[in-house]
């Protein structure tokens, strides 16, 4: 039996961002600390509605339920309607059971992630090129503007690359299939990672086409931002990359089972979740992320210092 307790927390971006789901202008959560009498552990619910997750107040709520106790049956029946929710439980658990829990850093980069539009290309300009270390991965958002005019800032930007750079666009779904081809058509030969999300979820035609193409990978985030969906992508023997944001997903344990099974190139990426939650991901990052990909977890210079 554990006792629990929740501390909500909603702090606002230095930097809001843009993307195409909207501007984004605060970080609303909620951490929760499990204990055992002797050892504590915490874990966050960081829910992203727009990726499908619960709202912020049903998990609220879901967890005021327990009443301050439950046990390990609470924590591995909690209904999949509560992804964040599984994720917190199972995490501060996990913490629990290392506690005292040390700081872990794992070997891999980080891949930072650039303001949206033109804004870029300031931040590339005014940084001094070894502020990035020696082989930097940038993201950077598209499907914000107009398509020519974020294709000729996407030529400046590769201009402004510091070298032995990587880029990795991320439309959020936001593209047409002629639009994503056109991108597609851009990054050949260029120093792209791979184009994220280019169409939504539902076309899910279209992604498997694009990354048929062979031109630049294709990776999927929005597709596959629960356990349901991306084992659907799995069975149906997806060779692309999946963004993993381990915040939303659902169950740890079932998402070892998964990657287990099946050996995806995964890349674990952020929800703008605080320490507590990044720390989590970050050890699922470092027990199932095969390939040597930066983490998309370089978000602190897009958005600002968390206050926390
Ligand atoms: O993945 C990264 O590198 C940065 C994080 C990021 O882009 C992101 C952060 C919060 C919510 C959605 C997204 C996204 O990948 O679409
Ligand atoms: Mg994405």
């Amino acid at each position: 039996m554990y006792s629990l307790t929740l501390q909500p927390y909603d702090y606002p971006f230095r930097r809001p961002l843009r993307t195409h789901h909207g501007l984004w202008k605060r970080r609303q959560g909620l951490l929760i600390k499990l204990s055992d009498g002797q050892r504590e552990g915490w874990g966050e619910i960081a829910p992203l509605p727009d990726f499908g997750s619960e709202s912020l107040e049903a998990a609220h709520e879901f967890c005021q339920g327990f009443q301050g106790h439950l046990d390990d049956g609470d924590i591995f029946s909690i209904g999949d309607r509560y992804p964040a929710c599984q994720f917190a439980l199972e995490s501060a658990r996990e913490a629990l059971l290392r506690y005292p829990n040390p700081p872990l850093q794992p070997n891999f980069p980080y891949c930072q992630l650039l303001p949206t539009g033109e804004a870029a290309l300031k931040r590339l300009q005014t940084t001094p090129n070894d502020h990035w270390g020696p082989s930097p991965c940038f993201k950077w958002k598209i499907a914000v503007e107009g398509m020519q005019q974020e294709q000729d800032w996407f030529q400046q930007l590769l201009q402004d690359l510091p070298p032995h750079s990587r880029l990795r666009l991320d439309a959020n779904g936001g593209l047409s299939q002629e639009e994503a081809q056109a991108w597609l058509g851009a990054c050949e030969g260029q120093p792209v990672d791979y184009l994220e999300q280019p169409r939504p979820p539902e076309a899910w035609q279209d992604l498997e086409t694009l990354h048929h193409q062979g031109v630049v990978p294709i990776a999927l985030d929005e597709s596959v931002a629960n356990l349901r969906d991306l084992e659907t992508w799995l069975q149906r023997g997806w060779s692309g990359i999946i963004v993993i944001k381990a915040a939303i997903i659902g169950s740890p344990r079932r998402l070892r089972q998964l990657c287990q099974q099946f050996q995806p190139d995964v890349v674990f990426s952020s929800v703008f979740e605080t320490r507590i939650g990044r720390q989590a991901a970050l050890h699922l990052a470092q027990e199932l992320q095969r390939k040597p990909r930066a983490l998309g977890f370089g978000v602190l210079e897009a958005i600002g210092e968390e206050r926390q």
